[in-house]
Parts: structure tokens; sequence; C-alpha cells
């Protein structure tokens, strides 16, 4: 498990890591979500031992950050030599990494078309990204943190990395940290997400338990009377009216709810899938913070 505790981390003017506190369990995919600037970075770097926190600390199975070579960091923009292969970055990463599995390199790159020994320099973006992400998991290290590793890649490419990272879960466990500032390349493969914004954690948290405890319903009542102390005996995130129509995200039972609802003989009553999207909107407005400023 990797914990991390009141964790500051200060540039200068900016606080790049505000009081952060988190837990990430062993054996899951971990988002962490932030607009550019979030501190998602300076966090995995943190973490990874590369920069030295002000105060607090992390610890990746008891052992502080940095200490540990159960951590493998793929940063945005990784090093490699001038002309180096992925032949010889395999070698490279296999002596600081004793279960580096070279085999599995050759492996994977065979079955995604990158030639081993044409130089990574010549590789587009995403082929580059696929290489390094082949020799990351092949590092196999219990912790694998990945800075952006799905940006800017087509539909096609974002889906056989996020294979490639399931075939690992199947295969051992491990546990990655991705960080992304878009929520559509995380939802679906990650179990639990944290979302960053100015350096501090605004929500974190086990995405199906927050899908489990938030609705959004659509009603129809027959006059506005009906509608009063919904607000009261609900605990209601969001409500928007029109006229009697009326569109409601609740948090709660979900049967409870309903009775709530039909105690008051609506005309209508629907229930509305919520994206994930929708149900950290909800849950970042009741504590205050501007959607448009934490995800897009
Ligand atoms: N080495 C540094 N020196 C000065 N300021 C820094 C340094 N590294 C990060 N920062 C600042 O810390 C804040 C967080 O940066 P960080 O790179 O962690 O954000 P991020 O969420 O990873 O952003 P992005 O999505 O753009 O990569 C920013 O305001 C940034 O300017």
């Amino acid at each position: 498990m990797i914990r991390i505790s009141d964790l500051v981390k200060t540039f200068d003017d900016t606080c790049a890591a505000d009081h952060i506190s988190l837990e990430i369990p062993e054996g899951i995919l971990f988002g962490l979500l932030g607009t550019n600037g979030a501190g998602k970075t300076t966090l995995l770097r943190l973490t990874a031992g590369i920069l030295e926190a002000d105060s607090g600390e992390i610890l990746v199975d008891g052992e502080p950050a940095g200490a540990s070579e159960k951590v493998f960091y793929l940063p945005d923009t990784p090093y490699y030599f001038p002309n180096a292969t992925i032949e010889q970055m395999a070698g490279f990463y296999g002596r600081q990494y004793r279960e580096m599995d070279t085999e599995g390199v050759r492996y994977m790159a065979e079955s995604l078309n990158l030639d081993m020994r044409q130089p990574i320099r010549t590789f587009s973006k995403g082929m580059k990204r696929q290489a390094f992400l082949i020799l990351a998991l092949c590092a196999r290290t219990k912790y694998l943190l990945c800075d952006e590793v799905f940006d800017g890649l087509d539909p096609i490419a974002s889906e056989v990395m996020k294979n490639l990272f399931r075939q690992e879960m199947r295969e051992r466990k491990f546990t990655a940290v991705v960080a992304s500032h878009r929520l559509p390349e995380l939802e679906d493969i990650c179990d639990n997400i944290a979302i960053l914004h100015k350096g501090g954690v605004v929500t974190a948290g086990d995405m199906r338990m927050k899908a489990e405890n938030i609705w959004k319903f659509q009603c129809v009542f027959h006059d506005a009377d009906d509608r009063v102390g919904l607000e009261k005996e609900l605990d209601v995130v969001r409500c928007h009216t029109d006229v009697n129509f009326v569109t409601l995200i609740v948090r709660g039972d979900r049967e409870e709810i309903r009775t709530e609802l039909y105690k008051r003989r609506p005309v209508f009553v629907a229930e509305v899938p919520m994206s994930l999207e929708e149900i950290f909107i909800a849950e970042m407005e009741v504590k205050g913070y501007d959607i448009r400023k934490v995800l897009h």
C-alpha cells in the first residue's frame, strides 16, 4: 500500500502539494485526475522519491518513498539514450530492476508490431508511449506510476494501452497510479480516482461505491406545492426546476428516495443513469468547487 500523509511541497510561491493525504491500496488501478498544474506530476515524483517533500510523509509498503525498488516511474516524456532501441532500453532497465522480463518485452513489442531494434527516436508519439509502457510493465515492479500515459493517443492505441494494463492486472497483483487531465481516459480502467486541484485533493474514492450512493431522477408534479419540502426530506445534491418538471440528483438509498418521491403523487418519475463526470460534478459542487476550473 502507498500511504500519503499530510504531504506538502512548494516551489517558490506555488503550493504543488497542499497537505495531501491519500491511501492507495494494493492491486488496483488508481487514477489521478486534474487540470494542467493541478499537482499530478509533483505527487508522482514525490512518490517515486525524485522530489523531496517539505513536510508530510509517503510510505510504500511501510518504507519511505524513493527507498524502494518496488516503484517504477514512467514520466510523460521518458528519457532514452540518443539512438537507443527498445532492446537496449530493456537492458538498461534490467540493470536497475531485478525482475525485468526481457522476453516479455520482446513478446509484447512483437504483438504490437514495434521493432525492438529500431531507434526509439524514429517512432511516432503513440509508438513511443507503447514502447515505454511495455518496458515499464515488464520491469515487473509492484508499483507503477505513469504520467499522462494515454495522452495524444488515437482511440485504438489508447485501447491497446489499456489492454496492456488489464492483462498485467490479470497476471499478477500490481498497483498502478495513472495521472491524466481527462476523465474519459481513466474512467473505464481505474477502480479509484482522486481529483487534484491546486495541489489539494478535492475528492477521492471507489468509483463503484460513489455510483451506488447517488441517483438522478426526473419527476413531473401536479403543482409546485407537491414538491415543497423535498429538499428537507432528501439529501439533494442538485435540483433543477422547470415549472413542474424537476431534475434531482440525490444521495442515499435508492428505494427510500423513490418512496419519498412517490409519497407526493407525481405524474411521472424516471431514474436517469449518471455518468461518472456528472457524479464528480455533483460531489464537487457540494464542496463549493467550480467544475469548469477543476476538470476542463
Ligand atoms: N520544478 C518546478 N519548479 C517550479 N514550479 C514547479 C516545478 N514543478 C512543478 N511546479 C509547479 O507546481 C504546480 C503543479 O505542477 P505539476 O507539474 O505537478 O502539475 P500537473 O497536474 O502534473 O500538470 P500537467 O497536467 O500540466 O502536467 C504548477 O503550478 C507548476 O508550475
